[in-house]
């Protein structure tokens, strides 16, 4: 069993449990289903954009601890303050240390920026959960869905007007997206093995639709990295690890972004 099936699996009884407690309608009740969302896409290709989407992460299953004192109101503002393109909280406790209050609270602080919730999404009452909690955008990850499900799962958030990043690894996995896809993720991290290649979004990048909204996700540190991937036509740029090791993850952002655009 890969690491990925082993949170699958936990999110499965997540969710079950969860059903149990809080339901649909229930969801519904929250402000956030009132507000209209912030487009990751539209950042993304405004002129001057930055296209970093910085990531607001404790821990993670390859790294262990990352950060133990970080703020999320503190550091998604910070994030904001210093020119992101877009904001990913992670939602998910047992593995990434996040939590549903995290999402809120950054929603609440950053009002203008989009904001990913970033979990394993396997059902449609998810899709609701984020959008309770503030979230503009969902994550759907090709390897843990079929077709079929990617199909669903997209159909719940446009029927929410949430957008949908999709994340892929392989070329296999392209062959999963749909027109309901605004974004697309290649992860240059192997989710089974955690080694990390900038050349796999080089290489599905030039796989992709022509005019898909493409970011680069993971193992990225240098300016040097984003200009590679500026030039193998990626929009945007997911950093986490980068900036949440740092003692100020908004002050390494605020730096970085600034070196970015010397
Ligand atoms: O911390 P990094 O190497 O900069 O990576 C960020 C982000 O890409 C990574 O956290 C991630 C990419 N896809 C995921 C899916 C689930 C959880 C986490 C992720």
């Amino acid at each position: 069993m890969t690491i990925l099936d082993e949170i699958n699996n936990n999110k499965r009884r997540e969710v079950a449990e969860a059903k149990k407690l809080v339901s649909l309608e229930q969801l519904k009740f929250s402000p956030f289903f009132k507000r209209k969302i912030n487009s990751l896409k539209t950042t993304l290709k405004a002129a001057g954009a930055s296209g970093i989407i910085a990531e607001y992460k404790t821990k993670s299953p390859s790294k262990g601890v990352i950060n133990e004192q970080a703020e999320v109101v503190e550091v998604s503002s910070a994030y904001t303050a210093a020119g992101v393109s877009g904001i990913s909280i992670l939602t998910d406790r047992q593995y990434f240390g996040g939590a549903f209050e995290d999402l809120a609270k950054a929603r609440s602080a950053n009002p203008t920026t989009p904001i990913l919730r970033k979990d394993f999404m396997l059902d449609p009452y998810q899709v609701y959960e984020a959008k309770a909690h503030g979230a503009d955008l969902i994550l759907l990850i090709a390897a843990s869905l079929s077709k079929e499900e990617m199909l669903e799962l997209s159909e719940t958030a446009k029927e929410l007007d949430l957008e949908v990043l999709v994340e892929v690894h392989t070329e296999e996995e392209i062959e999963k997206l749909n027109s309901l896809v605004d974004i697309v993720g290649v992860n240059n991290r192997n989710l089974k093995t955690f080694e990390v290649d900038l050349e796999t979004s080089v290489k599905l990048g030039s796989l992709l639709p022509q005019d898909m909204v493409r970011i680069s996700e993971s193992g990225l540190s240098s300016v040097e990295n984003i200009h590679y991937l500026c030039q193998a036509g990626f929009d945007g740029f997911l950093m986490g690890e980068n900036f949440m090791k740092t003692e100020n993850p908004g002050q390494a952002c605020k730096e970085f972004i600034e070196l970015l655009r010397k």
